[in-house]
């Protein structure tokens, strides 16, 4: 695991947004052989999102043959909703690149069969081989995607209950009212995250400092399953100072001083 301890989510999202760009650069794709990028929602990606814009207008990546899967939707809520994860893909970053619109894959919560429409996705993803890169988020609870505590870690798309932390954390998006909230909703599962290639988690913020915690020193544990990344190959935390408050000193310093020296493979 590498982690990247940084000052500040400014920094986090300059610095996962250049990787993204790196990495989509130096695999050189095209439509036969496209790069194959894993997306999420939430409020800590939003910055990297502006930032991978930025660098799209500014002439420094394309993303005409990236193809892209988002982590998650939520269930029964219409695409159109503001807030549901269509919405937030297309208005945050899809509408602002060259991506191509049949490049986009996100879950249908809408359907009558969500067992249908997550093996469907599943299939899709292998279509492609894999994925190249993940990034994700985390909740305050140390879950990935929708993976609440408990969740198996070898889970793969599926429909998930949401908890009541979930719930009321995401009320903030259904003004602050947890009975808008929906109830569920269908994600990839932890074992589609650690088939991954790469795995980059954004970690910004005091309230995400005890999931980081668990993600770096707990044990592997279904109820943090952001541990289950201990696992991966590849894996990235990157952090800002006060996700890192519960890390130990010795724990910052160590990566701090390994990240100074270190050498990377290339994937
Ligand atoms: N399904 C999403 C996760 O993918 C996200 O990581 C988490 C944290 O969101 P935020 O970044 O807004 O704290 O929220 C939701 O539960």
């Amino acid at each position: 695991m590498r982690l990247i301890p940084l000052k500040n989510d400014e920094q986090v999202s300059k610095w996962a947004a250049r990787h993204i760009v790196e990495r989509i650069n130096h695999f050189n794709p095209t439509a036969e052989r496209p790069f194959v990028l894993g997306l999420p929602t939430g409020g800590t990606p939003l910055k990297t999102y502006k930032e991978l814009i930025r660098l799209y207008q500014a002439g420094e990546v394309s993303f005409k043959h990236v193809v892209t899967f988002n982590m998650d939707e939520y269930v029964g809520l219409p695409k159109e909703h503001p807030e549901s994860y269509h919405s937030f893909m297309y208005n945050n970053f899809f509408n602002h690149v060259d991506i191509q619109p049949q490049n986009i894959n996100i879950l249908d919560g809408n359907t009558d069969d969500h067992d249908a429409e997550c093996r469907r996705y599943e299939e899709k993803i292998q279509s492609y081989g894999k994925i190249h890169l993940f990034m994700g988020g985390v909740g305050v609870d140390g879950h990935i995607a929708f993976n609440e505590p408990g969740s198996s870690l070898s889970s793969r798309t599926r429909i998930k209950t949401l908890t009541e932390d979930t719930l009321i954390a995401n009320s903030r998006f259904f003004n602050h009212d947890v009975n808008q909230v929906p109830k569920y909703a269908l994600t990839i599962g932890v074992g589609t995250l650690l088939d991954a290639e790469e795995v980059m988690l954004l970690i910004t913020g005091h309230n995400k400092a005890l999931a980081l915690q668990a993600g770096v020193e707990g044990c592997i544990n279904h109820l943090w399953t952001i541990s289950a990344l201990q696992l991966h190959r590849h894996a990235i935390f990157v952090a800002d100072e006060p996700a890192m408050q519960e890390l130990k000193v010795k724990t910052v310093k160590y990566f701090t001083e390994l990240e100074a020296r270190a050498i990377h493979s290339v994937l």
